[in-house]
């Protein structure tokens, strides 16, 4: 098999390194089926469809002026609902249209496959609740909606790194963090690694504030860790975000002026000990650029 062959739905699974199968939480997850390497490349998913938001409000602003440029009706399963003569009732009505046009031109398989996936919005019409759930950025304000990557829970100590996307190739990749081992679920982080220092609750509520749901991950879930060891995380997590709040500082009082040997020995030993505390916490994204962030300072 071509090493860049997507790993997508269009692999058979027993060619992937994964399988789908239900968490302990009763949703669905991915679970590694064999040893992972670190660095092995895991899944090479393609969107079923993307969407760019400006171009979504830009079309739906039009659509409310009268002028068109709403989501072309096609014949078929999808789309033509009776209420599509009917203006969008609002944006979100319009998006649901959209995704729906967008469906008719898939094959019945994948249109099943979009209609399987997971739905934690019920305030959204349902082509728009799925997207909501499931959608993952690719570039810009675009978002892609994949099929197997769409079945990828959120860890705050993940196992993958965050999807990358490759234009030439439209489609998103994922890597092995560390070694895996048979039977580990495979995760990503949702946050941005802004937020990676934060303490559990705080990660919590940023959570579900933006994404709407109580994390489970091993790093936050209720009663998955003892208290010693949730003490021990919390203790890292905030020696973590000292150091970097003294990195930043170093860097500020030392604008405009020639960097001493004691500041660059000073700034070293932050990120070394940054990059070991990253990875005691099982941060191993954030150890590796801080180890690549040493390496450029030597
Ligand atoms: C993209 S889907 C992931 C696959 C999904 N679990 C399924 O059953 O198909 C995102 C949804 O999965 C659930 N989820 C993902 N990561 C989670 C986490 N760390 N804690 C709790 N729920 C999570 C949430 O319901 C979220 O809205």
């Amino acid at each position: 098999m071509d090493a860049d062959a997507p790993l997508s739905s269009a692999v058979p699974p027993k060619d992937r390194a994964f399988e789908i199968r239900p968490t302990p939480l009763g949703y669905l997850g991915a679970f590694s089926t064999r040893a992972i390497p670190r660095g092995t490349l895991v899944l090479n998913d393609q969107p079923l469809f993307t969407l760019d938001a400006p171009l979504q409000a830009y079309l739906f602003s039009r659509a409310q002026a009268g002028q068109g440029g709403g989501p072309t009706p096609v014949e078929g399963e999808e789309g033509d609902d009776d209420d599509d003569d009917e203006p969008p009732k609002d944006f979100d009505d319009f998006l649901d249209r959209t995704i729906r046009t967008m469906l008719s031109c898939k094959t019945r398989e994948q249109r099943d496959e979009f209609w399987a996936l997971a739905n934690t919005r019920p305030d959204l019409p349902p082509a728009q609740g799925i997207f909501a759930t499931n959608a993952v950025q690719t570039s810009g304000e675009t978002g892609g909606l994949f099929p197997l990557l769409s079945r990828f829970n959120s860890s705050c100590r993940p196992t993958l790194s965050r999807p990358a996307w490759d234009p030439s190739r439209a489609s998103s990749r994922l890597y092995a963090l560390r070694d895996i081992q048979p039977g580990e679920e495979l995760t990503w982080t949702y946050l941005s690694v802004t937020f990676e220092f934060e303490g559990v609750d705080a990660r919590r509520d940023e959570m579900r504030r933006v994404f709407e749901f109580e994390c489970g991950c091993p790093a936050c879930g209720e009663g998955l860790m003892s208290d010693e060891e949730r003490g021990r995380s919390e203790k890292r997590l905030l020696q973590l975000r000292r150091l970097k709040e003294r990195l930043k500082g170093g860097y500020r009082e030392g604008e405009g002026r020639e960097q001493s040997d004691e500041d660059r020995e000073a700034r070293r030993a932050l990120l070394k000990r940054m990059a070991e505390l990253s990875r005691e916490e099982g941060l191993w994204e954030t150890a590796d650029r801080l180890d690549k962030a040493l390496e450029a300072e030597t």
